[in-house]
């Protein structure tokens, strides 16, 4: 079966939530969605509460898919759900990432996405409608 990457597409009124990748070398400075893979004998929520757990420092609840899936090197895909903050006045930290953004729907071209998530950002747009 494919690796899977699966990406929290966290909402907080009206914004989408984007963090800046610190490294690799070739991706550093590039926008994605919280998440990371799915490791052994996890559920795909779960694995996506403890990468925003770890990531972040907040505690989601997720929901839906979002999207369709992307391709990604390596035989991996990259599965998007939608999540929201358990407690929604817990501020998100960047604790691996550069930065961490909240992206309004005219915000969502201003970042420099990894290109899977590019070819996400329509139905980042729809989410956030
Ligand atoms: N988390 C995340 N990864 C993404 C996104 N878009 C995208 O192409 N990717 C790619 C980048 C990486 O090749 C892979 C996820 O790597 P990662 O470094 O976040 O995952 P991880 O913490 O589980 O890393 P590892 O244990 O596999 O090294 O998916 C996205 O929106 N979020």
């Amino acid at each position: 079966m494919n690796a899977v990457i699966v990406g929290a597409a966290l909402v907080r009124d009206g914004k989408l939530l984007a963090q800046q990748r610190a490294w690799p070398p070739g991706h550093a400075g590039q926008w994605e969605l919280p998440g990371g893979r799915v490791e052994e004998g996890e559920s795909e929520a779960f694995a996506l509460a403890r990468e925003c757990s770890e990531e972040l420092d907040v505690v989601v609840e997720v929901g839906a898919r979002v999207g369709e899936d992307v391709p990604l090197p390596g035989g991996k895909v990259l599965r998007i759900y939608a999540a929201t903050l358990v407690s929604p006045g817990e501020e998100p930290r960047a604790v691996e990432h550069r930065a961490v953004r909240w992206l309004g729907p005219d915000d969502l071209d201003d970042v420099d996405w990894l290109p899977a998530d590019r070819l996400l950002l329509p139905a980042f747009r729809q989410l956030l409608a």
